[in-house]
């Protein structure tokens, strides 16, 4: 499904990701590994937002080659997400609408399961940091692609938001077929650990 080939990212240098050859399957894939191991880097390159050595193939799609058509197939959060504050929760939704060309609502659910409606006429100025991260976490699901990209996304979270994630992500697999790979020092609750697979980040390579 995601073939990384002779993956190499360095910051001033030095070699922070070293990934020769790496397979993943469909699935819902939960990344661990120590502070500063390279999990939000390794993310950021998969989800097609920083410049990297080598190539990433997704849906018979190069990053490096095909950027576009790649990137339609991929969602993504961020850990810390930060929007312009004038935007409304609104706002948001249309604009990554328009950018995933959908008119579709499949995020209805998961809006109404965040308790994110009585918000989302509000600008993102007056939102919590909690509030701003369920949003993030929605605009990841427009478009229903086929990989969402999810780096620590329990951060911030209540415990019932914690629950709502865990349990939507399987149902979300379940339905669509989506795939998710996450990154996360927060082990899942039973929920989702059961289909969860584990990978880890080690000396700049991925162990599965
Ligand atoms: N923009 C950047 N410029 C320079 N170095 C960076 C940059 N981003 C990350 N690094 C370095 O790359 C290494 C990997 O960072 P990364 O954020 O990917 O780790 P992480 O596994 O996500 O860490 P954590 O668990 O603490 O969030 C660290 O040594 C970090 O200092």
């Amino acid at each position: 499904m995601l073939q990384m080939i002779n993956v190499r990212k360095l910051y001033h240098k030095q070699v922070i990701l070293d990934i020769p050859s790496f397979q993943l399957e469909s699935g819902i894939f939960w990344l661990k590994g120590a502070n500063g191991s390279g999990k939000t880097t390794l993310l950021k390159i998969i989800a097609g937002l920083i410049p990297f050595e080598g190539d990433v193939i997704f849906h018979d799609a190069s990053l490096q080659h095909q950027p576009l058509s790649y990137r339609q197939h991929i969602g993504w959060a961020e850990a810390e997400p930060v929007y312009p504050p004038f935007m409304t929760g609104n706002d948001l939704v249309s604009l990554y609408r328009n950018i995933r060309n959908t008119t579709g609502n499949e995020i209805a659910p998961l809006l109404e399961a965040l308790q994110l409606n009585n918000y989302i006429d509000q600008p993102v100025a007056t939102y919590s940091a909690g509030t701003t991260k369920k949003l993030s976490l929605v605009l990841s699901f427009i478009g229903n692609p086929a990989l969402i990209v999810l780096d620590e996304p329990m951060i911030t979270l209540d415990a019932e938001a914690f629950s709502v994630l865990c349990r939507f992500i399987p149902e979300k697999r379940r339905q669509s077929g989506t795939s998710f790979l996450m990154s996360s020092h927060q082990a899942p609750n039973a929920a989702l650990l059961q289909y969860t697979s584990i990978l880890t980040v080690q000396a700049g390579n991925i162990v599965l």
